[in-house]
């Protein structure tokens, strides 16, 4: 009997597209994600099982070593603190940019300056690679309010379409990264279950370069 291999997803956006490439790569839960309350789903494979988590907690769950390999954005990538995982793989799926974004036509002020994100940690290195004095509070959605409400001079956020930002009246600013989803694997996990690890990763980066 082969050891069985966890996959945890990111629920939500990423999900939406992680299951037909999944599918694509002959991964399929034997019943509908979408219509289930439950959190581990069986596979077409007997030794592989997917499991659905918030996106910020896939890298946690990879780094523990409870989940073999993990589907999670850039964005959360950069912004988690887990050691014990290689991304192997750009799934490139839900592309967008990280970015700064101010309101319409708004110089900064010459003070340090005040951001709101929830990438705290990441926006903190941005700015302190630019060499910019400034102060982050973290927010845990609608950043776009901040700098309307006076919360923040600028934002950093994830930028698709622009639609939101400009539905609130704001600009992008500055580009911070180009954001896709990767596949992580547990560092132990991929030395001590390479067998059966490396066909999985060839399907799903077979399945990715076909999109
Ligand atoms: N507008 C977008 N277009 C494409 N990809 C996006 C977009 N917004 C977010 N993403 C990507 O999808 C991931 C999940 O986004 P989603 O909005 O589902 O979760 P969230 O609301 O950030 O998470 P949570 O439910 O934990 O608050 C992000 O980490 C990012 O990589
Ligand atoms: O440039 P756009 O195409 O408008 O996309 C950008 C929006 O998408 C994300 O929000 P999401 O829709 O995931 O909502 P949430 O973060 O509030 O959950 C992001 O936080 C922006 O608000």
């Amino acid at each position: 009997m082969k050891n069985t291999l966890t996959i945890a997803l990111s629920k939500g956006r990423i999900l939406e597209e992680t299951l037909p490439l999944f599918e694509k790569a002959n991964i399929i839960p034997i019943e509908d994600i979408k219509k289930s309350r439950k959190l581990i789903f069986d596979t077409n494979h007997d030794n592989i099982k997917l499991v659905i988590l918030r996106a910020t907690d896939v890298p946690t769950y990879v780094e523990h070593g409870v989940a073999d390999f993990g589907v999670a954005g850039k964005d959360v990538l950069m912004e988690s603190s887990t050691k014990n995982l290689y991304e192997l793989v750009d799934l490139k799926i839900a592309k967008c940019r990280l970015m700064t974004a101010g309101v319409v036509g708004v110089e900064l002020p010459s003070r340090r300056l005040k951001v709101a994100s929830k990438f705290v940690k990441t926006a903190k290195a941005y700015f302190a690679e630019q060499g910019i004095q400034a102060d982050v509070i973290k927010l845990y959605g609608a950043m776009e309010l901040a700098p309307i409400m006076g919360l923040a001079d600028l934002i950093v956020d994830i930028v698709d379409t622009g639609n939101t930002l400009k539905a609130n009246g704001l600009e992008a600013r500055d580009h911070i990264a180009d954001i896709s989803t990767r596949l992580v694997v547990n560092k132990a996990a991929y030395k001590t279950k390479y067998q059966q690890i490396e066909p999985i990763l060839e399907m799903l980066r077979d399945a990715a370069n076909k999109a």
